[in-house]
Formats: structure tokens, sequence, C-alpha cells
């Protein structure tokens, strides 16, 4: 259920008109036990979003890879709300502000400023004040060196062994980390960029990237549509470019260049299936980033430009469903995007149900019976795994880290509740109102409750007859699975379950199955259904038989490595070692790391961990930390 810890309403925090600086969340200050988050709130800004709102953002950045500082000016277009002439607060996280000056046009004036007391979760408020006429603002200012949205590369952990590497990962509320601005995403504003490098390497944006751009160490970008700060994202590295098709491209290092773009060549179908149904798409080119290996998630929706781990070049394209993942956000979190971290599920429900319907499309009923009966299986793991975790949609995170609160629940939970109104309403009128949404919606930021009034005024009329409201609540805010859910499954899967039992009941060998024509997916399902304990011959047989220890496809590897660890299958833990330390995809290494503490294995972690986190991404660090060493089990 939603955690009662609460930080001050943003009210509290942002409105402090005190000579002093803005008082940091005082997490003593607990909202009455029991009270809802208000809808619409950002527990999780200091900015005073109701008395400014900032609307453009200039940056000009300097990227220094021997200091590991991005260091330069933001320069804040503000519109100004009301005539109480407040300070104007911004979200900061670890950056040092060198001066401040503030104006119209030409006229920039230096102005007082302050910095705030810190927050574990929020970092550093920044108040500043603001003439009467102030319409813009600039920030001279660089980050720090840990910034917990930047990762600084040495060259040893790129593909090329020879240049170093920088991304940015800004969601939830890590942006502030590298830009002084109103770090929630409630607030969507454009940009332009001009970012400073070594001459030898090339940067890209969440903008319009230009693969023709000459390599001299000056990218000037532009980003004309209003995003949330979460969607601000800088890469810069030796990286080269391969179109594959009109519209879409890969950016990577030369040595994984054609390998990306022979496994991600459907992007483009992608592309034109998803417009066909839900819309044209709304930003110009779809290309994709491919990041060093230790890019802490599959991929991220920086829109224009979606970074994706490498993990996921598998030889078959096995694993793409994570690409139309990404495209799917085009139209579902980017073009219309949750208001609050609460309202998470607006963006990955529809996402994830949006890219079972792409995988269809793309590679047929089966490869989409069997994403959805996966994604199911995810779904109950976490809801049974994970008590730590709301099993509500929209997620109570007031006082809480998002990272720390991250599950399949908003992912897969939303998506059944859209597959539910599917099914009862039929596919094409779903299709229309899903397309209705995002035209009605489109570059705006919303709540779980503008959702269910737009619901209301909507399905509910249309089909009055089919549809519940009260279902419809208790799918959002309340705990589990309503009754009579649909329960998505696959022939592909269900032809297993006999297979795997009469391996169990040794009649039959491993080495005797016919697994010719397995899909990754059908292996997952094979070892995921596999009991709690395995005998040493068994562990043998079937990592004899199918070469488990030694799979290439990270997806089987981790399947089998979670089960090798709780029967501490010894034969696979170089592989475990290589796994965890060559990785920093947190859906591999967060069970895994649990799985080690959870069965006694903790002090192996802890070494494992130890030597590995100098290549971890600072989020990687920071939540594998807390699970190996107990920390904010907020
Ligand atoms: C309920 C939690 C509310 C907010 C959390 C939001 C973001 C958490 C932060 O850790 C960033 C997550 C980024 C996720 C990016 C991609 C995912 O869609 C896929 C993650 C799983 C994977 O590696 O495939
Ligand atoms: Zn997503």
């Amino acid at each position: 259920g939603g955690c009662s810890k609460s930080e001050p309403t943003s009210e509290t925090q942002a409105n402090s008109d005190s000579a002093a600086a803005p008082q940091a969340a005082d997490p003593a200050q607990k909202s009455a036990a029991g009270e809802m988050p208000k809808s619409g709130v950002d527990y999780h800004s200091f900015a005073n979003t109701d008395d400014y709102r900032v609307q453009h953002l200039d940056l000009d950045l300097t990227v220094d890879f021997s200091r590991k500082v991005l260091e330069g000016e933001a320069q804040l277009q503000v519109k100004r709300l009301n005539d109480k002439n407040k300070p104007l607060i911004l979200d900061t996280r670890g950056l040092e502000i060198d001066a401040v000056k503030a104006g119209h046009g030409d006229k920039m004036e230096p102005v007082k400023f302050s910095m705030g007391e810190k927050d574990d979760h929020l970092g550093t408020p920044l108040k500043i004040n603001l003439p009467k006429n102030a319409t813009k603002v600039a920030i001279q200012y660089r980050t720090s060196p840990d910034a917990s949205g930047v990762q600084w590369l040495e060259p040893q952990q790129t593909a090329g062994k020879a240049h170093p590497f920088l991304f940015t990962q800004a969601q939830a509320i890590h942006a502030r980390s590298f830009v002084p601005l109103q770090d929630s995403p409630k607030v969507r504003i454009t940009y332009n960029a001009t970012i400073r490098t070594p001459k030898e390497l090339r940067a890209v944006m969440s903008a319009n990237n230009d693969p023709q751009a000459e390599k001299d160490g000056v990218y000037e970008f532009e980003m004309p549509q209003p995003i949330p700060s979460y969607l601000i994202a800088l890469a810069v590295g030796d990286l080269e470019f391969k179109p594959m098709g009109e519209r879409t491209g890969v950016y990577a290092e030369k040595e994984l260049l054609d390998a990306a773009a022979a496994e991600f060549e459907d992007t483009e179908s992608m592309l034109e299936a998803t417009e066909e149904v839900y819309g044209p798409y709304r930003w110009d080119r779809y290309d994709l980033l491919i990041l060093p290996p230790s890019f802490p998630f599959g991929g991220m929706e920086n829109p224009r430009l979606s970074f994706i781990t490498p993990t996921v070049i598998a030889g078959d394209k096995s694993l793409v469903a994570l690409i139309a993942h990404e495209l799917a956000h085009s139209w579902s979190g980017n073009l219309v995007t949750n208001a609050s971290w609460r309202d998470l599920w607006l963006n990955e429900g529809f996402t994830t149900y949006l890219t079972n319907r792409i995988m269809q499309n793309i590679y047929g009923d089966e490869r989409y019976k069997m994403e959805m009966a996966l994604g199911y299986d995810d779904l109950q793991l976490d809801l049974k795994d994970r008590p730590d975790i709301d099993e509500i949609m929209a997620i109570d995170l007031r006082g809480r880290d998002p990272d720390e609160v991250f599950s399949n629940i908003p992912y897969e939970k939303g998506s059944l509740f859209l597959y539910e109104l599917e099914q009862k309403i039929g596919r094409e009128n779903f299709d229309q109102f899903l397309l209705d949404y995002f035209n009605n919606f489109s570059f705006q930021s919303i709540t779980t409750e503008d959702f269910v009034k737009y619901l209301n005024e909507t399905l509910l009329k249309q089909y009055p007859d089919k549809l519940d409201a009260e279902r419809i609540q208790q799918w959002i805010f309340e705990p589990g699975i309503p009754e009579g859910a649909p329960h998505p499954q696959s022939d592909a899967f269900s032809k297993l379950d006999p297979v795997r039992q009469q391996w169990l009941d040794g009649k039959v060998a491993a080495q005797d199955i016919d697994t010719g024509d397995w899909t990754f997916h059908q292996w997952k399902y094979f070892l995921d259904g596999m009991p709690e304990k395995l005998s040493e011959a068994q562990l043998k047989e079937l990592d004899e038989a199918f070469g488990l220890t030694a799979s290439q496809n990270n997806e089987v590897a981790f399947s089998w490595l979670m089960i090798a660890v709780r029967n501490n299958y010894q034969p696979a833990y170089q592989r475990l070692e290589q796994f965890l330390t060559g990785i920093g995809r947190n859906k591999f290494l967060r069970p895994l790391y649990r799985n080690l503490v959870e069965t006694g294995q903790g002090d192996l972690a802890k070494r494992i961990f130890e030597n590995a986190k100098s290549g971890y991404h600072p989020l990687t660090v920071k939540v594998n930390s807390n699970i190996i060493y107990g920390g904010d089990s907020n």
C-alpha cells in the first residue's frame, strides 16, 4: 500500500518566502497519517511551479573528461504566473553555482541566490530573487564528478577501448544533477544546446541530431517540442551512424554498428505500423543510440534518440521488444506524460500495451502471446516477491526514492488493465479511444485523476453496459489483480509444461528434448518454471545438454544464473561473476544480488559488487548497494 512517510507538499517547500534559503524537505513534517497524496502535486521537486513556469532552456556546456565535469551556462526563459514576486526555486543536485543573472532581452543583471538544505532524495533547492520584469535567468555552474544522472566511462569500459564515453540518465529525478531547472514531469520545455567536446568525439542529444555534423568539437542541438526534464539526454563518445530506414538509424561505436543496424532493422516498420493506428509520429526522426554495457536499463525513451543497452543485440532479433517499447513511448510517455512519478503507470502501462501490439503487428500472433504471457508472469513475480513495492498503479511515492520503488507493476498491471478494456469493448473501438486520447492530451502532462475523468467522459459513457467505474477504480487504486482479469496464455509455452515435468520425473533425458525451434521466450519459460530446488545432477544435466552457463543470450543467461544461485551450482559461478561485472543493467543485477543475499551468499555478493562497482552507473551502485548492505528501504 501507499507509503505514509511523506515529504511536505511542494507548496510547503516551494512557497517558502522567508528571507532564508528554502527549507529542504523536512522528513519530520509527516502529512496526516493516511492522507492521500494530492493529485498534481509533485513531491519530488522543490520547484514552485505554481508561481513560475520555465518554458525554454538554452544550454551551453563544455565536457571535461579529465575533471569529469560538465560546465557552462543554463539560460532559462521563465513565465511568471502571478504577481506575488516570490523567489524562483529550482531543483539541483551536486551543482556548483558560480553566478546567477536575471533580466530580459540583453539586459541581464547579477541577482541574489542561495542554496537550501540538501535532501537525501531530492537534492538541493536553488532560490533566486528575480526582478519583477525578469523573463530570463542565466546560471553559470558545473556538475559534480559523481553527478547521479551522469556516467563517465573510461576507454576500457567501451567497445573500442580507445576513447572515454559519457551519457546521462535523467529519469526519474536526475536531470537536476546536470542542469538547474524545474525537474518535474508536469513542466514541459523546449531546449537548444551547444555542447563542446574533445575533437575526436561526437555529442548526441534527445534533439535534432545531425549524423553529417562535422566532428569539430562543437555540436548544436534543438528540441522544438516541449518535453519534461527527465527526457533531456546527452551522450558523448566515439560514435558513428548507420541509417536503417527513412526516419530511423543507429548511432554506436563502430565495433557495434553493423550488428546493431541488423538487429534493429525492423524499427522503421515498427514506426510505420504504430503511427497507422495511434496517430502521426510527432518527433521527426527516431534513431537509436547503443550505449556501453554499464547502461543501467534496457532502454530509455529519450525523444528522437532512444538510448539502448547492447545486451539486446542477440543476433536473432529475440530481444527487440525493447525497441518496440522505447518507440511506443513516442506516444505514451513522451507525447502524453505522467504529471508526477505517482502516475508512472500512464507512461509505462500504456507503453507496455502498445509494445505488445507492435510485436503482434510485426512478428505475428504467437510472438504476441508469448510476450504477453511473459509479462503476466513478471507481474505475478513482483506481486509475490516484492511486498515492499505497492501493488497499486498510482503509487504513493511521498518520501521515497523513485529508483528504489521501480518494478514491473506499473508496466504489467497497467498493460493488463488496458488489455481488459480492449477485450470488453473490442480492439477497433479501443484503438479509436487510444488515438483520441493521444490527440486530446498531446504534449500535455496529466495525472491519474485526469485519465479517470477522461475515461468517464468517453468509454464509460459510450459503453455503460460493458465497463464498470468501480472496477476501474479497483484496478488503479487497490492492491492485487481484480477477480476475473485476463490471464494471457501461449500454446508455445503450454506445451513446455509437460516436457519440463517429464524431465523432472526422470522420464526423459535433457539431451533427448527437441529444443530446435525454441525462441528465447520459450527458454525463459522453461527455465523460470523450474522448481525452487534442483539436485546437482539435474543442474549438471541441464547445463551439459543446453550449454546454459555459456549462453550468449543475456535473458537466457539471467534465467539460468537465477537457478544456479539458488542452488549454489558452482560451475556457473565464474559466468555469474563475469555477468554481474560486465553488465550494468539493473533488470538483471538487482534480482541476482538479491538472490545471493537471500540465499546466504551475501559475502560473495559484496566481493563481486566491490570489484565491479567502479564500472557501474551511480544509480546501479545505489540500488544494489542498498540490496547488499541493507540501505534505504524507503
Ligand atoms: C513507481 C516508481 C516511480 C517512478 C520511477 C521512475 C523511474 C525510475 C528510474 O530508476 C528510471 C527508470 C528507467 C527505466 C527505463 C527503462 C525501462 O522502461 C525498462 C527497465 C527494465 C529493463 O532494463 O528492461
Ligand atoms: Zn518504458
